[in-house]
């Protein structure tokens, strides 16, 4: 049967980049989806906001929802010291198969614990089985429907500190109105759009930054 989208991605990953080097698996995921196949990574422009704003928080323990093939993964975690944690949340089991073999390709497995399951059943498990106390920076890219109530959730189990980051992908396009409003609204949060375009393409698109404030 036909290969799947994810497949044909991981299939460019080990043709063009070399095992171990990050920057290479990066390269080859936008070259392989700017020129051959468009996919939902983050990308390179948006990608470029996403490890400025790593690299200003410089976080210990880093959630990222929505995996997808692990471009935004390798992103991160090749920004985060040794030491650092970056747990990672993929509901879609055959996205997960993919996304585990491109961070090993990275080489960048050490940092990263890739936890197949839903975000609403999963963050609330954060503390107990991860050992969390709170996370310095929440990357999310998962089902836009989610984000308000994944927010508030993460609220709710004491998982945001004061200074704790959120980075929202896609507030745009394919756009999540009910987290902007609240983000941008609640006395909670310090929030910052950084304008962009969808990965790929000319349409608009940002990142929204979002600081809570305790
Ligand atoms: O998280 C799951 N999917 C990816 C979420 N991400 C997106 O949907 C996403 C979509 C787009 C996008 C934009 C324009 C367009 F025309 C089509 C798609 C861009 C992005 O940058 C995303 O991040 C998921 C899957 C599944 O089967 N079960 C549970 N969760
Ligand atoms: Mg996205």
């Amino acid at each position: 049967t036909r290969s799947t989208r994810p497949q044909r991605l991981l299939a460019a990953v080990q043709k063009n980049a070399t095992r171990g080097d990050p920057r290479s698996v990066v390269k080859a995921i936008d070259e392989f989806c700017r020129y051959t196949e468009w996919a939902m990574n983050v990308g390179d422009e948006k990608g470029c906001i996403l490890d400025s704003v790593v690299s200003e928080v410089n976080p210990a323990t880093v959630l990222e929802l929505g995996t997808y093939c692990g471009y935004s993964t390798v992103r991160i975690a090749t920004l985060l010291p040794p030491d650092a944690k970056l747990i990672t949340l993929e509901f879609n089991p055959d996205f997960a198969v993919i996304a585990r073999q491109v961070i090993a390709w990275a080489g960048q497995e050490e940092k990263v614990h890739l936890v197949e399951g839903s975000s609403g059943d999963l963050i609330p498990k954060m503390k107990e089985q991860f050992g969390v106390k709170s996370f310095d920076l929440v990357f999310l890219d998962h089902w836009k429907d989610r984000y308000l109530p994944d927010a508030k959730l993460m609220e709710e189990c004491g998982l945001l500190g004061k200074g704790s980051v959120l980075l929202a992908d896609n507030v745009i396009c394919p756009g999540s109105p009910d987290y902007l409003d609240y983000v941008r609204n609640s006395p909670k949060y310090r929030s910052q759009y950084f304008k962009s375009h969808l990965e790929y393409t000319k349409v608009e698109d940002g990142l929204e930054k979002s600081v809570f404030l305790g």
